[in-house]
Formats: C-alpha cells, sequence, structure tokens
C-alpha cells in the first residue's frame, strides 16, 4: 500500500503574501516530513473582521505569482466558497473529503498559537491535526505544549503583511520583503498607494 502524502496546509490572509510566508512554507516543505505545502487564502479570518483586505481573488493571483517555480508548494482556493468568515475546521473537513488519501498537517506562525483555543471547536481541531509552527518574533511560546503540536528550529523572521502595507502606503521601497512579481504587481495595480 501507498504511504499516505503529507500535506502542510498554511492558511492565512495573504494580504499580501510576503517573503516571511515564503521562508515558512518552504521551510515546512524542505525540512520536515511534510511532501507538499498548500498555501490557503482565507477571504474571511474570523479573527480579522472588519480590516481592509484586497479582494480574495487578487490575494491569490499574487500568492500564485509569489510561488511559481517552486513544485513543493501550492496555492488553494477552497475557501472560497465556504461560508464566511473561514473557520479552519470547516475548511480541513472539506479538504479531507475531497482528498481522501491525504494526511493534512497545519502549519501556523507563533502568534497563532496562543488564541488557538478561541477557534471553532478547537478542541476537536487539536485532538485531529498535527500542528506544525513557526516561532516568530516578539512571541513566547508555551513551555508546555500538546504533544501533537512541533516547534520549528528555524531563523526568525521579522516581516509582517502589516509592515509590508504601511511601507507602501508611506511610499517606501518594499522590494526583498515580497518577490519581485508581486512588488510588479503592486506597483502596477497601485495597492495601497495613496496619491
Ligand atoms: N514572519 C513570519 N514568521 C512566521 N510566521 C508567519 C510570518 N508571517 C506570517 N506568518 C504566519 O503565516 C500565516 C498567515 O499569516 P497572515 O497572512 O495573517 O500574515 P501576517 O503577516 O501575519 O499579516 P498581518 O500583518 O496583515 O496581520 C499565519 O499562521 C502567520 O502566523
Ligand atoms: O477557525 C478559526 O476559528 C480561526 C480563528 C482565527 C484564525 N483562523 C485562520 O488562521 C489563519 C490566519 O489567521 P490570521 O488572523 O492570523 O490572519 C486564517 O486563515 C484564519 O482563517 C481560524
Amino acid at each position: 500500500m501507498n504511504t499516505p502524502r503529507r500535506v502542510g496546509l498554511l492558511f492565512g490572509s495573504f494580504n499580501p503574501i510576503h517573503t516571511g510566508h515564503l521562508i515558512v512554507a518552504n521551510h515546512m516543505a524542505t525540512h520536515t516530513d511534510l511532501d507538499a505545502v498548500w498555501l490557503v487564502v482565507s477571504p474571511q479570518s474570523p479573527f480579522k473582521v472588519g480590516e481592509e483586505l484586497l479582494p480574495e481573488q487578487e490575494r491569490l493571483a499574487m500568492v500564485n505569482l509569489a510561488i511559481t517555480g517552486n513544485h513543493k508548494l501550492q496555492a488553494s482556493d477552497v475557501e472560497f466558497d465556504m461560508p464566511r468568515p473561514s473557520y479552519t475546521i470547516d475548511t480541513l473537513d472539506e479538504l479531507r473529503a475531497r482528498h481522501p488519501g491525504t494526511q493534512f498537517v497545519l502549519l501556523m506562525g507563533g502568534d497563532n498559537l496562543p488564541g488557538l483555543p478561541r477557534w471553532k471547536a478547537a478542541e476537536r481541531l487539536l485532538s485531529e491535526i498535527s500542528i506544525y509552527v513557526y516561532p516568530r518574533p516578539g512571541e513566547v511560546l508555551p513551555s508546555e505544549l500538546p504533544n501533537n503540536v512541533r516547534i520549528a528550529s528555524a531563523p526568525l523572521l521579522d516581516i509582517s503583511a502589516t509592515f509590508v502595507r504601511n511601507s507602501v502606503r508611506a511610499g517606501k521601497s518594499v522590494r526583498y520583503l515580497v518577490p519581485d512579481a508581486v512588488l510588479q504587481r503592486i506597483n502596477e495595480a497601485g495597492h495601497w498607494r495613496t496619491s
């Protein structure tokens, strides 16, 4: 019998995708037991309701530009046709139904871990899926963790989509904080430009 494929799911708003996301996704795809990583674009994170977001199709387009050429990374729009806000447990159920031969692992940055008990059906989520966490600057991770939660040992990346958006608004360069193709798209579309 074939070993089931193991796929890591990095859920996010990706508003926009940045180099931090790419390093996290690539690290998980190459330094762990995962075969691939899917970047799942959430139309609406439950904890970011009311925050300014580019249309999800545009965020997805930028994810696809960013991952071009990396065969281990793939973008997913599975949440686009699902109710909002985007609850991870519901998406996981949907993905499991669509891909019965695949084992999914939840990926996240360390900033998401403290809020996890407040996620929808958090207990079921924690009991059903392994979680690989990429540490993030400014987050002190709990010393006691459930045994299905693993912390990656990897370089800290002080990059956020908030910093990218604010820099563009302020007329500052975001070169290297986002891949060149994403930079070009931001410039051509005039995203976050105020004048
Ligand atoms: N620099 C980073 N280091 C580790 N994890 C990260 C980093 N940036 C994003 N992530 C993780 O990627 C996932 C998606 O993040 P998200 O799209 O919300 O980006 P963000 O940079 O945190 O956005 P924003 O600044 O708009 O809040 C989350 O699990 C988040 O923790
Ligand atoms: O399922 C939940 O209750 C839940 C609560 C908060 C966040 N999430 C998901 O986690 C991802 C990252 O969230 P955020 O708020 O850091 O952008 C995003 O895809 C959200 O849909 C999911």
